[in-house]
């Protein structure tokens, strides 16, 4: 290991901070200003020898510096006001021997011009790339491929497999699983390992299409087919997706005329636009995706079991996230990760004890209910990791008792060893603090650390 000298520490030091163009101040545990430098000095008009010494707030405005300094919670990219300027100011405790013994501040932009002039170069730049992406969606009219399918579990793997059997060739596709557990995605990969990958994927939801205008939706109409229509007539979906594949989401919510015409476009490979005097020939597979026991829609008279047969040549059904824990760690730090780049906060990691929650939690939404989560998280989180406090409170509350998987007794102990670990953060592992926030002696308090391996 390289071990550098203290001179050379110094002289490093001396030029970060004195030659740098930003404003940088350092404050002790108690806030008080001992470090300025002449950026900052200058910009203020303060004299160094007059703000060193002083408490922050006396000489920076709506400066936060002295909380930071007491939570030990870095605030990053915060807007601040000062002098008539609003910039953009950083707060990084800084700690010794595991305590916080101060914190160090820059603000980026010392006035809003730069600010204003670099923030209108990033928005050009995204706008160009959004430009890049609508164009290649517009080109491939798809986003995912079986790469983006992520999981480790035994399950995920094996429909990893049948996917990529089954992509090639223009077999019709079921995919059923609960909400949010990646039927579209999987769809998708279908699609993009199959031939028809450079022609169009369509996806149309079912269930969110009235009933009145599902088959013009699906199959078009010709022009004067009815009152409204629009000159020239309208292609449908299925026509859209000519030579490419088609996604019939909520498949089970189809209405039985439109279920007729469906199965037709599967029998003969013809669709019948509204008004039309003949049929037309189109090449589309068809893939489709339900939530729903369509067996039990097809006893109520509310499927038609002949559809059900020609749609369901292959079926993948995906197991909600519940029943393959082991998926859940990889998604969630997946998920953190685009997040994160997307929005560019800085939060890089999921605090363990949430991670045990996610691994408890029964997630109805599926892996949709773990993005929302965690994107939520990553904007409440104060510093570069998720803790409990960033979740939803019926998060934190269901998986605390979850009753279905453990004993009361369990429950209890995995409550008190919860409640301890987030008084002790709270506190800066100070044990004498934590026993009087927790009520109880410092022994009791010792003895538990200890059972809890804390
Ligand atoms: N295995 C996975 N890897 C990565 N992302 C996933 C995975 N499964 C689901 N997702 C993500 O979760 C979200 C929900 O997935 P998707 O829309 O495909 O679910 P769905 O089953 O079609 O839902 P619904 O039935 O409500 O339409 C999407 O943002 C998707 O990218």
């Amino acid at each position: 290991m390289i071990t550098i000298s203290e001179n050379v520490k110094d002289a490093i030091f001396e030029v970060v901070f004195e030659h740098s163009y930003h404003c940088i101040v350092v404050v002790d545990r108690d806030g008080i200003i001992t470090h300025l430098n002449n950026s900052y000095c200058q910009f203020l008009e303060v004299k160094k020898e007059d703000a060193i010494g002083k408490h922050v707030t006396d000489v920076i405005e709506n400066s936060r510096m002295h909380i930071v300094a007491e939570t030990g919670k870095e605030e990053i990219a915060q807007l601040q006001y000062i002098r008539g300027n609003h910039m953009v100011a950083n707060r990084i405790p800084v700690r010794a021997n595991g305590k916080v013994i101060g914190a160090v501040g820059t603000v980026l932009f010392r006035d809003t011009k730069e600010w204003v002039e670099m923030n209108s170069h990033i928005k050009n730049l995204l706008l160009e790339i959004e430009q890049y992406r609508k164009q290649l969606k517009e080109q491939h009219g798809l986003t995912y491929s079986l790469h983006d399918i992520v999981g480790s579990s035994e399950k995920i793997n094996s429909i990893k497999n049948t996917i990529k059997k089954v992509s090639p060739g223009d077999v019709s596709v079921l995919i059923r699983g609960e909400s949010g557990t990646g039927k579209e995605l999987f769809a998708h990969s279908i699609h993009h390992l199959s031939e028809r990958h450079n022609k169009p994927f369509v996806k149309v939801n079912c269930g969110a299409i009235p009933e009145n205008l599902i088959e013009s939706e699906l199959f078009g109409y010709k022009e004067g087919a009815f009152t409204d229509a629009k000159k020239g007539g309208k292609p449908g979906k299925f026509q859209l997706a000519d030579g490419g594949t088609i996604f019939l989401d909520e498949i089970g919510d189809m209405p039985l005329n439109a279920q007729v015409k469906l199965l037709r476009v599967l029998q003969e490979g013809e669709v019948e636009p509204i008004g039309a005097l003949r049929p037309e020939k189109v090449d589309v597979r068809v893939i489709t995706a339900t939530n729903q026991p369509l067996e039990q829609l097809i006893k109520e008279n509310r499927f038609r079991e002949d559809l059900f047969y020609r749609i369901n040549v292959i079926q993948v059904v995906i197991p909600p996230l519940r029943e393959r824990v082991e998926d859940i760690r990889v998604l969630a730090n997946y998920i953190l990760n685009k997040v994160t780049k997307r929005t560019g906060k800085r939060v890089s990691e999921i605090d363990p004890q949430v991670m045990e929650l996610f691994m408890q939690y029964r997630w109805p939404g599926n892996v949709r209910e773990l993005e929302n989560t965690i994107e939520s998280a990553v904007h409440l989180a104060n510093s570069t990791t998720i803790t409990i406090d960033d979740l939803p409170n019926h998060l934190q509350q269901e998986s605390f008792y979850d009753i279905e998987n453990h004993t009361l007794k369990e429950i209890i102990q995995r409550t008190e060893k919860q409640v301890i670990e987030r008084v002790l953060h709270k506190v800066d592992g100070d044990k004498t603090k934590a026993a009087t926030l927790l009520g109880i002696g410092k022994s009791s308090l010792y003895e538990k650390l200890k059972k809890y391996d804390l």
